[in-house]
């Protein structure tokens, strides 16, 4: 029997364990976590997921804090921001959604933003640090393929993990973590060589390559456990629907686990910017008490 792995669900269960430590923190420090989530122009997908993003911070007892740009802001309009939320001792975590217009550079956003409120995971330092296995803000959604992975398994370790994809936001973090948890990990990308034949010898496959249905019934061990990243549109019928990088029902018979596209890893990602938002709190709480603690002496 093939188990989908129902990730809105799971999200669920993740955002009210979240709520129930933000009310503790809350009583603790008097102190309500806060959530900064920036939106530049009008992209409609973008325009979803940053709503999705507020409602779940409400459902967790964060402040959330809505900062809506025009498609038209300058870089320097948008640093001068970033730089006032960097000082706003309210404002725990800052989000930037992605992608911007191309006139602005991701990579500078991402590096201007605090590394301690960088709730996305995507600064060189917390980078980094995920690298060595210290990170305390790690990237949403390789997190909430994590916890999908570790409910369907008691013990990653000694398995096979194949990435497929190589992105900074997705495939580089996800082949970190899964090497963390002791997996032995391949990452195949666009240049790779029997891409097919690597796939098939995963216990754990991972598809976050954005291509729709990419990974076929002939690409999986039988058993194996897939996590689809993907989310494309597709145009069926006249109507747009959404799906994953894998060709799910041609897959699923063979396979001992899979995530649906959609209500897979997407409603993940958002509830682990929730965890993350509280960690960042917790965090930046105690190297203030530690910065006093120094001072005192
Ligand atoms: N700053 C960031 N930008 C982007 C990130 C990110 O983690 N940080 N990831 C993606 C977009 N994303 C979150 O921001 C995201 C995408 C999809 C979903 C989701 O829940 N999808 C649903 C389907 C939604 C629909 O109907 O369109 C699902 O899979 O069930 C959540 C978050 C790029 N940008
Ligand atoms: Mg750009």
């Amino acid at each position: 029997m093939t188990i989908n792995i129902d990730g809105k669900a799971l999200a669920d269960e993740i955002v009210q364990s979240v709520a129930d430590k933000v009310t503790l923190f809350k009583q603790k420090h008097a102190i309500t976590p806060g959530l900064a989530v920036v939106l530049v122009g009008d992209d409609p997908a973008s325009g979803v997921y940053v709503r999705n993003k507020i409602k779940r911070s409400e459902q967790a007892g964060l402040r959330s804090i809505e900062h809506r740009l025009s498609a038209e802001v300058s870089q320097a309009e948008l640093d001068a921001l970033i730089d006032a939320l960097n000082q706003d001792s309210s404002v725990h975590g800052i989000l930037v959604q992605l992608p911007l217009p191309s006139h602005l550079s991701d990579k500078k956003v991402i590096e201007s933003i605090s590394p301690a409120k960088d709730v996305d995971g995507f600064h060189p330092t917390n980078v980094g640090r995920l690298v060595t296995g210290e990170a305390d803000l790690i990237p949403c959604t390789p997190l909430g393929c994590m916890m999908m992975l570790e409910r369907q398994f008691v013990d990653l370790s000694g398995k096979h993990a194949v990435v497929i994809g190589r992105s900074n936001i997705v495939g580089k973090p996800m082949a970190s973590l899964l090497l963390q948890a002791n997996c032995t990990v391949t990452v195949v990308h666009s240049r790779t060589q029997n891409i097919e034949a690597l796939c098939r010898e995963a216990d754990i496959l991972v598809a976050a390559v954005g291509k729709p249905l990419f990974v076929k019934e002939s690409w999986v061990k039988p058993g194996a456990v897939v996590i689809d990243v993907g989310i494309n549109a597709i145009d069926k019928e006249v109507k747009r629907k959404l799906v994953g990088d894998v060709d799910y029902d041609a897959v699923f018979p063979h396979v001992s686990a899979i995530t649906p596209v959609p209500g897979g890893v997407g409603p993940m990602t958002i509830a682990c910017l929730m965890q993350n938002t509280l960690t960042a709190a917790e965090c930046q709480l105690a190297n203030a008490a530690a910065e006093q603690s120094l001072t005192k002496i």
